[in-house]
């Protein structure tokens, strides 16, 4: 265990910056605590002195640099808390995953909501094309503020974007309770879309910037887990309400609770302390940090707070304007950046267009045709399965690693979407237009059980991996380029969902229920294959370690390896402190909470 150097620094210079504008009171300490790490871990993580840019003060500032690794080379020294996970971690984590349980409640109880609406809009039956306006005008919704939220997030904060995020739903879900024509219906869902856009985003990414490196992909799997559960209850929500005079309207003014809850708790919590950190308010940093990690001694707190800021740098630009086209360049030209990028995107594509919310959104139509009369239930046990998933996957993200559970689901998906591709063809099945269904054997048959086990077996391995790593984006993306990076990857999510399900029953209907499955089967093929060669693993990682691991490619056996060390360093700490802790000592030395590569 290291022994490490405490600094000189004080709360009371905490904030306060050099003459660059950048926090030079830091400068002489983060060089003392990195010389510190250094001296005793004899590794190749170096202090530099500031880059002699006309705007740094050389003599105060300095950086903390992290090599380039390979696989013999580990050159990352990051500090990390002993404590893993405190109450307050917890409550912020479940605060943030209300935006979770948002996008999944709905988008989940518009398919009851349509059937019941009947003419209660405009006095008359709602057309197809209506129906298909109001499902899609939440998923454009959310891929228009998706495409501004993280930006917002880097200016204005985190916590004011999730807030406003509650203003749209409330504004949305009024809209639409008062709803008498088709219009303000419409229009309700486009602003509750905003909503759901802005909070699919900021929530992984408020949720991934609190949490402690080893359960970081849990807690984000949270978020996860309520968007399934919100799923599911707006699914059980709408059968329950299938029959009641006005159901779909206490259906969506059901939502105003969780939204107006999530307003309120943040009225009284905090923003994360790498956003705090981004905007040089380090008090604010070390307040946060010593109220998530309250059994850490002050100094280790203080030293954390300096090597975030030492890893922090501020994209230059006069106005906000260029600083976010110059933010938008380096996502582009900075070499880890851009696989950076490139990865987040093509996991969200990926999760769309292997076809899952076709699934969902249609699972009623395709049980009605293959014989069950009570689809509703099978719609439901489907969504079941996904959330019963997600909570497999939040056991096995950390301990078992993001790659692994994508490398076992997609296979699984593929194999499922086969049998299903199979079973549809000698059903002989034929979508003809506006949805409606011609059967050779009408009634139920031994392909259709076959066809709903293998859409439960395709929705279990989906939930296992794909449908939940890709919302650990933003720990792919380095602080000055995160907001806008998940605003890429989020935006694919959308785009991907919309093309996805307004082309599904054209699909079912031209290509047969066997092409387009066979189709879905191939494209989680190909996605596997993308996944083995270019998918880290990235569990157990400080998020600035991540832009180590990718700074020369995507270094897939470097990443195993050091996640395999942290898993390890996490465990020796583990025993540590229990040894420690039999033998008396209740107060952890500052210097064993400490850990170096
Ligand atoms: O991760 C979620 C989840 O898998 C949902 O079930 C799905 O509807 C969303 O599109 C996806 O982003």
């Amino acid at each position: 265990m290291a022994q490490h150097q405490f600094t000189e620094y004080t709360p009371e210079n905490m904030g306060k910056t050099g003459p660059s504008g950048r926090r030079g009171s830091y400068g002489t300490a983060a060089k003392t605590a990195k010389q510190g790490s250094e001296a005793s871990a004899g590794v190749g993580a170096s202090t530099v002195p500031g880059e002699p840019d006309s705007d740094s003060d050389a003599n105060s500032f300095s950086r903390i640099q992290i090599k380039p690794v390979n696989d013999e080379d580990d050159t990352s020294v990051m500090i990390t808390f002993n404590q893993s996970v405190s109450w307050f971690i917890v409550s912020l984590t479940f605060v943030a995953s209300i935006s979770g349980f948002m996008f999944g409640y709905d988008t989940g109880y518009i398919s009851s909501a349509l059937v019941s609406i009947g003419t209660d809009l405009d006095n008359r039956e709602l057309t197809y094309g209506n129906k298909e306006l109001i499902t899609a005008a939440t998923s454009l919704g959310a891929l228009i503020s998706s495409v501004v939220a993280g930006t917002c997030a880097d200016i204005w904060g985190r916590k004011p974007c999730i807030m406003f995020s509650n203003v749209l739903f409330v504004i949305g879900a009024a809209l639409q309770v008062s709803a008498h024509t088709f219009w303000q219906m419409a229009i309700g869902r486009l602003i509750m879309g905003f909503g759901v856009g802005i909070g699919s985003l900021i929530s992984p990414l408020f949720i991934g910037e609190i949490a402690p490196k080893m359960i970081r992909g849990r807690l984000v799997v949270i978020n996860s887990l309520c968007l399934t559960g919100g799923q599911l209850i707006a699914y059980g929500c709408g059968a329950g309400l299938d029959k009641v005079h006005n159901g779909w309207r206490i259906l969506v003014g059901l939502s105003l609770i969780p939204t107006c809850i999530q307003f309120v708790c943040f009225c009284f919590l905090p923003d994360t302390p790498r956003f705090y950190v981004m905007k040089g308010r380090l008090d604010k940093a070390a307040e946060v940090l010593a109220k998530s990690y309250n059994s850490a001694p002050q100094e280790l707190i203080q030293q954390k707070i300096i090597e975030l800021s030492s890893l922090n740098r501020t994209i230059p630009g006069k106005t906000v304007a260029v600083r976010v086209l110059n933010t938008i360049k380096e996502l582009h030209t900075e070499p880890s950046n851009f696989r950076a990028l490139v990865l987040a995107c093509a996991m969200q594509g990926i999760q769309q267009f292997c076809g899952w919310n076709s699934l969902l959104y249609f699972s009623g139509t395709i049980f009605e045709t293959v014989g069950f009369k009570n689809s509703a239930a099978v719609s439901i046990v489907v969504a079941g399965t996904n959330f019963v998933f997600t909570l497999v996957a939040f056991f096995a993200i950390d301990r078992i690693g993001r790659r692994v559970i994508l490398l076992i689901g997609l296979p699984g998906m593929c194999l499922s979407l086969v049998v299903c591709a199979i079973a549809f063809h000698f059903m002989d099945v034929r979508f003809e237009g506006g949805g409606s269904a011609v059967i050779k054997d009408s009634g139920f048959t031994a392909w259709g059980i076959v066809i709903i086990l293998s859409i439960i077996c395709y929705a279990a391995f989906y939930a296992l991996g794909i449908g939940t790593v890709p919302w650990q984006q933003s720990e792919l993306f380095p602080q000055a380029v995160r907001g806008v990076g998940t605003s890429y990857s989020t935006a694919t999510n959308w785009a991907g969902s919309l093309v996805i399900a307004s082309t599904f029953l054209t699909m079912l209907q031209n290509i047969t229920p066997t092409g387009t499955f066979a189709l879905f089967a191939a494209l989680s093929l190909v996605s596997f294959l993308f996944i083995y060669f270019c998918y880290p693993e990235l569990s157990g990682l400080e998020l600035e370690e991540v832009q180590m691991i990718l700074k020369d490619g995507f270094n897939i056996k470097a990443s195993q390896t050091l996640a395999k060390k942290r898993k390890q360093q996490m465990a020796d700490q583990r025993n540590a402190a229990h040894d420690n802790e039999l033998q008396g000592y209740n107060k952890a030395k500052p210097s064993d909470e400490l850990m170096e590569g």
